[in-house]
């Protein structure tokens, strides 16, 4: 019987999860169907919080995810039913309106911070991959993307950064690693590391389609 494989997407924030995720589909859009399950999605909803206390939430800490509704949606889509993912708005802070319908695929690429941190995750996954960039280059990273694309200032980053980002990061994130399959060093540049997994994912899914 034909079989979902989930790649788990583990690293800290701006190590590249995402752009190695849309890598990974693109490779694969013409062999088989892929979906995308961030992690980011799944922050809890915020609507009964005003700006202010929302800009105080610790959202680099677990508590700060609904990973119960996100294992129990990979279960729906491992047993082949669809589901409505929800979806968020960075510059809200918030929950959005809109919810993503997704349907049972051939492969889910589930990237986020915690994916490997979370027991019930990680064992929905088939092969563990974790990101690992350097603090100093993930920080650049995140101070162009959040100003560019998630309404921020240059000092909110840096004070978000230096509060909770980087010691929840070696709180949560960083001791995630030793549960890894694949260790991506340097993220996105390192081509052969993704080289290999893309070898590993197109061995598994061509044993999947006899
Ligand atoms: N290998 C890379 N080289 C340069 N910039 C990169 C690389 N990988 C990602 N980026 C950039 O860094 C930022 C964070 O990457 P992203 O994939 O969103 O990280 P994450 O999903 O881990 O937070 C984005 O603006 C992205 O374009
Ligand atoms: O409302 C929010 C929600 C999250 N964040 C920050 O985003 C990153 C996680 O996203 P990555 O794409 O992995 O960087 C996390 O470190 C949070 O600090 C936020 O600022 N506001």
């Amino acid at each position: 019987m034909k079989k979902t494989m989930v790649i788990g997407i583990a690293g800290g924030s701006a190590s590249g999860k995402t752009s190695i995720s849309r890598q990974l589909k693109e490779i694969f859009e013409d062999s088989a169907s892929v979906s995308i399950i961030r992690q980011d999605d799944y922050y809890k909803d915020q609507s009964d919080k005003t700006m202010e206390e929302r800009i105080k939430t610790n959202y680099d800490h677990p508590f700060a995810f609904d990973n119960a509704l996100l294992a129990q949606h990979i279960q729906a889509l491992l047993h082949g039913e669809m589901i409505e993912k929800p979806t968020y708005d960075f510059v809200e802070h918030n929950r959005s309106a809109l919810t993503e319908t997704i349907y049972p695929c051939d492969v889910i690429v589930l990237e986020g911070l915690f994916i490997l941190e979370d027991e019930a995750l990680r064992e929905l996954c088939d092969i563990k991959v974790f990101v690992d960039t350097d603090a100093d280059v993930r920080l650049i990273r995140r101070l162009k993307r959040d100003v560019k694309k998630r309404g921020r200032t240059l000092d909110s980053v840096i004070e978000q950064y230096s509060t909770t980002v980087r010691v929840m990061h070696e709180r949560f994130v960083e001791p995630s690693k030793r549960y890894a399959d694949i260790i991506i060093p340097e993220g996105g540049h390192n081509l052969v590391a993704i080289d290999l997994l893309i070898t590993k994912i197109s061995s598994i899914i061509k044993k999947n389609m006899v």
